[in-house]
């Protein structure tokens, strides 16, 4: 079955949006682009709401890729939704890593801190990288007990 890709970025990372979507169409992958849709300036927690609120709401069934200046911005807001668990990533060892051990659902990145080919190999090392499990369950079972608890 095609994995389906919700994506979503501000006017800082369209460009690499674009790039990103048409590299995982290419790979067969669904993609679903929730914006921005040009280079005009726009506020990035409304993106970061759209994609993480779909990926909650999909309850493992998609991933989320968000995209900014630096990717903070984007990280913080999406962090704020209940299920998600959004990475903040710039090289292959953590990408690789927040899959393992934090079963990250949402990926975020910086267009103005890494290349586009950086980004599309990062892509690539977490959406093929499965959760291990293990220990790491009790330390994820605390994350979601807490949010729960924050009803
Ligand atoms: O939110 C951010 C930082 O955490 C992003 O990097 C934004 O893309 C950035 O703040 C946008 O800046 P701009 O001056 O409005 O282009």
């Amino acid at each position: 079955m095609q994995q389906i890709i919700v994506i979503g970025s501000d006017h800082a990372a369209f460009e690499l949006k674009t790039f990103l979507t048409k590299q995982l169409q290419t790979s067969g992958f669904i993609v679903e682009d929730v914006g921005t849709y040009n280079q005009e300036s726009v506020d990035y927690p409304q993106f970061a709401q759209a994609v993480a609120e779909n990926i909650a709401n999909a309850r493992g069934g998609k991933k989320g890729i968000l995209l900014c200046g630096t990717g903070v911005g984007m990280s913080i807001m999406a962090n704020k939704v209940k299920g998600v668990r959004a990475a903040l990533i710039h090289d292959l060892f953590s990408a690789k890593l927040t899959r393992e051990h934090n079963d990250s659902n949402v990926l975020c990145m910086g267009a103005r801190v890494i290349a586009a080919s950086m980004a599309w190999e990062i892509v690539n090392v977490w959406l093929s990288t499965p959760f291990i499990g293990g220990k790491h369950h009790n330390r994820i079972a605390f994350i979601t007990n807490y949010e729960q608890k924050n009803l």
